[in-house]
């Protein structure tokens, strides 16, 4: 039975630094060492600022560093002394050649399993950590079996990794599951089960899962797939809830409290951004065409194609809401990694944003609380992303120290990425928007909807509202009382609207139904028009604006007492209104003046003889389940 005691990782990135600090802060038995051919990185392991950043991740390297934890770049040392060897490179998509865009760049794994074959002096079990097209064990397999001899032999594994960005430490801690393929031969089921002892170290047998090479390869790329697939769904439900007035929190957790479903990854966003989730489907996609499945590429491609499609129709819903043009007006945006408590930024849905704000002249003024304004830079300045040099980039965009200084003069605020502390218990959000242009905005990007600060009447400004982020029945909570009150409520107020609300007939025999300008709820209510050509009214707005707005609560480091809330909205009547030409689908052919961000008056009072509650008291309320969703996470 082969015991494992040295190991050598090559590549020291998000993966193999966390995995195998991880393993050898679990198996103090076992040498670990991490090596990488980049020295500024490896340079950066060794020192007291780790070169990613990752909660939970100092501690242990901390800890095991100089015991059994090494980090070097000798790379040829590390591999003749190890037993077992994982090949945790990059793999990203190709840029260029066969394949471009979609296949895998196999490049760097390659080069490290030649390295191995190349200098290894003993017998090695290989393991593929990458992520890696299936049956790529099998050319890695033959580079290494081309340089085996009767007293060198060569095993390979798959083991995929399936930790997340900004919660590795804990994925590897406690993984839902681990999975190693090995070929089905006796050598290949002997280093199988000699890398299950590794992780039964810590992991519990029963998570530990074994299959064929194959399987194990397929498995990431589907397991990538299929939650990538749920974002995009429900994305794609939230360009429904927006046109129709349902609410894409309301519809997850109604869909997520059904346990086949599950209610993780149905948080709706502006895309998924990262390192992993388009490469792999694209990988996928690649793959079926390869083998000839048209219809499962096109099946997988639907995932990517919906993604671009959201992040496109909230920067043009954000464009829309500012009258249409964003030329010389400040966008601050909050956030640029591709996800909160990582400085990851490969694949953010920010730079996309960025640069369709910079593509229509805005001046984007950018904070992140752990991306370097170099990164930043390097992101903007990649090209295809923003034409010109890093210097051309540094002066159109300002890197700030602060939310405050980000949106200090800003039009508008959009929270990309939800770091904590842009939570509105964290950020007074009354000083931000005392420093803005008014009107101001807000955007939030799990919402996808139009979150104004202010209601104002024309230039001139008038007390702060500051509604902070939604307040909405999240996927990971029960139905509020606030939620029951806000369905009472709108229920009450349809029927009110079947007494006063104007109807308008529309060729086809279809009804249109303009609300009163003063309902809480703006979304209008349309009888689907499958004939219906543009309603007499639809002429007025211009607008393009998403409608799915829900009510917000005061935030609570607000100074505005919701008193102060409710009188600016009396002074301010909404103007949110709807009409749907022909195609309900057509987002040309349906406008909408935005919304009020906040709520008139009259609903605090249909509010108060609902639930009882005082507004002040509501708003507290609404404020925890929000925390309590958050902390929960997806
Ligand atoms: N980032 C994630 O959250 C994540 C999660 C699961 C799986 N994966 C997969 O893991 C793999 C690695 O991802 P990552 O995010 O760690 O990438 P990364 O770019 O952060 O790290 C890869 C490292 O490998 C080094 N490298 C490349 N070729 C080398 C060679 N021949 N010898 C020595 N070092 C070499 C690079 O210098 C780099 O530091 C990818 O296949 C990825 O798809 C990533
Ligand atoms: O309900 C959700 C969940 C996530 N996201 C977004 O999806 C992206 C990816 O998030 P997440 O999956 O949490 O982070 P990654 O680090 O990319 O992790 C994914 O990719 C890794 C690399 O393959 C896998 O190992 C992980 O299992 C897989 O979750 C981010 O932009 C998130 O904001 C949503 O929009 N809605």
């Amino acid at each position: 039975m082969t015991v494992v005691k040295n190991i050598c990782c090559i590549g020291a990135g998000y993966v193999g630094g966390p995995t195998c600090a991880v393993l050898a802060y679990k198996c103090p038995d076992i040498k670990v060492t991490i090596v990488d051919l980049s020295e500024a990185r490896i340079a950066a392991w060794n020192s007291d600022n780790l070169p990613i950043y990752e909660p939970g991740l100092d501690q242990v390297v901390f800890e095991c560093r100089g015991k059994n934890l090494f980090f070097s770049t000798n790379v040829d040392a590390a591999i003749q002394e190890a037993d077992l060897i994982f090949v945790s490179v990059n793999t990203p998509t190709k840029k260029t050649g066969m394949g471009a865009g979609m296949a895998a760049d196999l490049a760097y794994v390659e080069s490290a399993t030649r390295r191995i074959a190349e200098v290894a002096k003993s017998s090695k079990i290989v393991v593929e950590k990458s992520t890696v097209p299936c049956r790529t064990a099998q050319s890695m397999r033959t580079i290494l079996e081309a340089n085996s001899t009767p007293e060198i032999h060569f095993d390979i594994l798959s083991n995929p990794e399936f930790l997340a960005e900004g919660t590795a430490i804990k994925d590897l801690l406690n993984p839902d599951r681990v999975l190693i393929g090995a070929l089905q031969t006796e050598s290949g089921i002997e280093a199988q089960n000699a890398l299950v002892d590794v992780y039964t170290h810590w992991v519990p047998k029963d998570r530990v899962i074994t299959t064929n090479l194959w399987s194990s390869e397929l498995s990431k790329l589907a397991a990538n797939a299929m939650l990538a697939q749920r974002i995009s769904s429900i994305n794609a439900l939230s360009a429904i809830c927006e046109a129709t007035g349902a609410d894409v929190d309301e519809v997850a957790f109604a869909c997520g409290k059904d346990t086949r479903l599950g209610s993780k990854f149905l948080k709706a966003s502006v895309g998924f951004g990262g390192s992993c989730f388009q490469k792999d489907i694209l990988n996928l996609v690649y793959l079926s065409q390869q083998l000839n499945l048209p219809e499962v590429a096109d099946y997988w491609q639907q995932v990517v194609t919906m993604n671009e499609y959201q992040k496109k129709r909230f920067v043009r819903n954000i464009i829309s809401t500012l009258f249409n043009t964003i030329t010389n007006k400040k966008i601050a945006v909050l956030g640029f990694a591709f996800k909160k408590d990582t400085g990851d930024t490969r694949e953010s849905a920010a730079i996309t944003l960025i640069k369709d704000f910079m593509q229509e002249n805005a001046r984007v003024a950018i904070y992140d609380p752990k991306v370097e304004p170099q990164q930043i830079y390097m992101d903007l300045a990649e090209p295809g992303v923003l034409v010109g040099a890093q210097e051309q980039v540094e002066k159109k965009v300002q890197i700030c120290q602060s939310a405050y200084e980000a949106a200090d003069g800003a039009d508008a605020v959009v929270i990309v990425t939800e770091w904590d502390e842009f939570r509105d218990d964290q950020l007074d959000y009354a000083k931000i928007y005392a420093g803005m242009n008014k009107p101001a905005f807000l955007y939030t990007k799990d919402t996808v909807t139009m979150d104004r600060i202010q209601q104002t009447s024309g230039a001139k400004s008038t007390q702060p509202t500051i509604p902070t982020t939604r307040i909405t029945t999240k996927t990971a909570v029960r139905p509020t009382r606030a939620s029951l009150a806000r369905r009472d409520m709108v229920q009450k107020q349809k029927q009110q609207e079947q007494q006063s609300n104007k109807r308008t007939s529309l060729p086809g025999g279809n009804t249109l139904i303009t609300r009163d300008k003063n309902t809480l709820n703006n979304r209008s209510r349309h009888s689907l028009p499958a004939t219906s050509t543009k309603s007499p009214s639809s002429s007025s707005s211009n607008h393009n604006a998403p409608t799915g707005l829900s009510r917000h609560s005061l935030p609570a480091s607000s100074k505005v007492r919701p008193s102060q809330h409710r009188s600016t909205v009396d002074r301010k009547p909404p103007v949110g209104r709807r009409t749907t030409t022909a195609n309900p689908g057509d987002r040309k052919t349906t406008t909408t003046t935005a919304p009020p961000r906040v709520a008139p008056v009259k609903r605090k009072s249909t509010l108060s003889n609902t639930t009882n509650e005082p507004v002040k008291k509501r708003a507290a309320w609404d404020h925890r389940v929000r925390q309590a969703y958050e902390w929960g996470g997806y």
